[in-house]
């Protein structure tokens, strides 16, 4: 059975509310969403399939004083900072692609721990893609508006050319959250292999094909009842679990 979608609105406030009534860190979501991708990555690319992982991420906008003065640093980037980090310690060789790095606290605490481990900063996206088995797109998430800017154009139509599969992260980055992929050139647009959903799924499943997760395992049965969600069907430990999107059969 599909899911119920939340839309972007929604699920900015069913975040915030997490964060409040809820009582999570933003740590401890970013944590928990990071982990959901690294055993979607495992799932999709088993070690002896591939260990190079590409994980490009998104954008931080705060200042040094960790003042926001362009909107919020892009958690779905956060995410694939933490991913990373899980991946290496199962034996996966990532390296990372994150053009605009964030001066705010967590973010560099998060970068301080991919460094400690040596993973490696790639500067050319287009020379890392040809040197990996698989890529995490970890770029824009529920947040991402309009047209894309500089410097992802670049980024996006190098995902959309990928020689490798591509799993993205709650969205496929440049994708409308409701209305789904931009109207691009036949052959030019993105559609990457596999999508995880963090929390649940978002209107634009709706044009996805590809294989489909919902990872970010921290919604209480009265929550998912406020904002109309399905608690997904998590087996045991997993922190994902696999689900249809709509008209598709597993
Ligand atoms: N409870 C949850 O569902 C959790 C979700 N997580 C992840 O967080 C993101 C949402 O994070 P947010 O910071 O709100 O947004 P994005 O990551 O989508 O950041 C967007 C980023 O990009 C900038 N931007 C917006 N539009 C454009 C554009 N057209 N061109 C260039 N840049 C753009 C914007 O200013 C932001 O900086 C969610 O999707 C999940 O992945 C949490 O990790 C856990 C809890
Ligand atoms: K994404």
């Amino acid at each position: 059975m599909a899911l119920r979608v939340l839309s972007a609105k929604s699920s900015a406030a069913l975040d915030q509310e997490l964060m409040s009534a809820g009582a999570f860190s933003i740590d401890q979501l970013m944590e928990l969403a990071g982990l959901s991708v690294s055993q979607a990555v495992h799932k999709l690319q088993p070690l002896n399939k591939g260990r190079r992982i590409l994980v490009a991420c998104g954008p931080g906008n705060n200042d040094a004083d960790g003042n926001c003065p362009a909107g919020p640093d892009a958690q779905t980037g956060g995410d694939g900072l933490v991913a990373a980090r899980h991946l290496w310690h199962y034996g996966y060789q990532p390296t990372m692609y994150y053009p605009k790095q964030s001066k705010n606290e967590l973010y560099q605490r998060l970068t301080t721990q991919l460094h400690a481990l040596d993973i490696p900063f790639a500067q050319d996206f287009g020379a890392a893609l040809a040197q990996t088995d698989h890529v995490v797109d970890a770029v824009f998430g529920f947040s991402f508006a309009g047209e894309v800017r500089e410097p992802f154009p670049a980024v996006i139509a190098a995902l959309a050319a990928a020689p490798v599969p591509v799993l993205s992260v709650d969205a496929p980055s440049s994708w409308d959250i409701e209305r789904g992929p931009p109207p691009d050139g036949p052959g030019k647009a993105f559609h990457p292999q596999a999508l995880v959903s963090l929390t649940a799924p978002k209107p634009l499943v709706k044009w996805f094909g590809g294989r489909h997760f919902v990872g970010g395992r921290f919604l209480s049965p009265a929550m998912a009842e406020k904002y109309g969600l399905d608690l997904p069907p998590y087996e045991g430990i997993d922190q994902i679990v696999e689900v249809p999107v709509e008209g598709q059969k597993l």
